[in-house]
């Protein structure tokens, strides 16, 4: 359990307090597999790159179903959301993590909710705890969770004066690495900057979907009038997960995110300038750091892409570690189907070599699956495979401890 908080409130702890890492936030196994540098061109441990600068589709889209084939992740670049919005993205969240620590708790995750502030959602699987903490929300819904967090500031979120003395609050915060949490409490325009950013990440979402289908060899013809692509689309949700990880004092017995493949479709992970992004590869099996790119999106293939894909593009292991000296922030914006929609092999991935290998499941349906993979330290896209019983895993399970960090294929 979390140790308690100068706040006397049992889910904080505090980060800035820790002078050690204790044994509630202290794993084994971290360093099973050694740790290759993913940022050398021309090594085999280089992070496939999907540049979209040149507005070459069909070369876009080959790039993509070769990283999604055999790593199950790219880095994503020429993308077209700019880099003056990126930057406003990130003050604004290092904003948001700079504020008292009583004013996060205000939007604290209430246990069985999706949204809210919090130890990262998969913690609730395991009963060491991570390194970092974060905040969860449905785009859509934005305005009213933001409330919580900033109960005081009403219209002036869109005037410009706080606009520009909240950033210069940001960067002086950020450059200064010792400030206190909950310097600031920078009111102005968050919910205006992750409007804008979400609706840009909307339209490159589809724009990646697209990329997604022609690589597994649609026509664009296909893609606009084929009923199950056409809904896919029509239909995908937006989640945002904002990470923070704040400096550790033994970075090797602490984790910021344990391995995990994301459940939904695909994630585009913001990483600020500070790495921390590792990738699982096997043969030999190996973490392989994702380089911080300026500008770049980190994509991940997600479970239920795994499975609408028949297994073609893979999803993908992925952690995030912490270190000594700087603090790092991340941002996760992942789409999925609506909760009623049941995911399927697509008919033009299943081929007469490539019989249909998953059962048609919700995003619920399989986070029941999830959730059983985790306290057995087996596969729930095992669990969902093509031949297995209906309810191999759907059935409520009990909190057990964590399972291996060894990956099973
Ligand atoms: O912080 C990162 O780089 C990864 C975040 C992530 O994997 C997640 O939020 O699911
Ligand atoms: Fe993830």
């Amino acid at each position: 359990m979390p140790t308690p908080s100068h706040l006397n409130n049992p889910l904080y702890f505090d980060f800035r307090a820790a002078r050690r890492v204790p044994e509630s936030h202290a794993w084994t196994g971290l360093d099973d597999h050694p740790v290759v540098d993913g940022g050398a061109p021309g090594s085999p441990d280089a992070v496939p790159v999907v540049d979209l600068r040149d507005g070459d589709l069909a070369g876009a889209a080959a790039s993509v179903a070769s990283a999604a084939e055999q790593w199950g992740a790219f880095l994503l670049t020429g993308h077209g959301v700019s880099a003056e919005l990126l930057a406003r993205v990130e003050d604004r969240i290092a904003c948001m993590f700079a504020l008292p620590a009583a004013d996060k708790m205000r939007a604290v995750r209430r246990p069985g909710d999706a949204c809210g502030y919090g130890s990262p959602p998969i913690s609730s699987f395991f009963t060491m705890c991570m390194w970092s903490e974060g905040y969860t929300f449905s785009p859509a819904s934005l305005r009213g969770d933001l409330r919580k967090l900033w109960p005081k500031a009403g219209h002036d979120y869109a005037s410009f004066w706080y606009v520009d003395l909240s950033i210069y609050i940001c960067m002086y915060i950020s450059s200064h690495d010792d400030a206190p949490v909950g310097r600031s409490t920078c009111p102005g325009a968050y919910s205006d900057v992750m409007e804008e950013f979400h609706k840009e990440m909307r339209v490159l979402a589809d724009k990646l979907l697209e990329l997604f289908l022609r690589a597994l060899g649609l026509t664009h013809e296909q893609v606009a009038a084929v009923e199950a692509e056409r809904r896919i689309a029509e239909t995908m949700t937006a989640t945002m997960h904002l990470n923070w990880y704040p400096r550790c004092p033994d970075p090797r017995r602490a984790v910021g995110l344990i391995a995990h493949t994301d459940s939904g479709f695909f994630t585009f992970v913001l990483q600020s300038l500070v790495p921390g992004l590792q990738l699982f590869r096997h043969g030999p099996d190996r973490w392989v750091s994702v380089p911080a790119v300026p500008g770049a999106f980190v994509v991940n293939v997600g479970d239920l892409f795994h499975i609408l894909t028949n297994g073609r593009f893979h999803s993908v292991y992925h952690r995030a570690v912490v270190n000594r000296d700087m603090d790092r922030i991340s941002l996760g914006y992942f789409l999925g189907p609506p909760p009623h929609a049941k995911v399927a092999p697509l008919p033009e991935a299943v081929t007469p070599g490539r019989a249909p290998a998953y059962r048609a499941v919700t995003w619920p349906e399989y986070m029941g699956f999830r959730k059983k993979a985790f306290a057995t330290g087996g596969s729930a896209l095992k669990m969902v495979a093509a031949g297995e019983p209906d309810d191999a895993g759907a059935a409520v399970v009990h909190q057990s401890p964590p399972p291996p960090l060894v990956v099973s294929s």
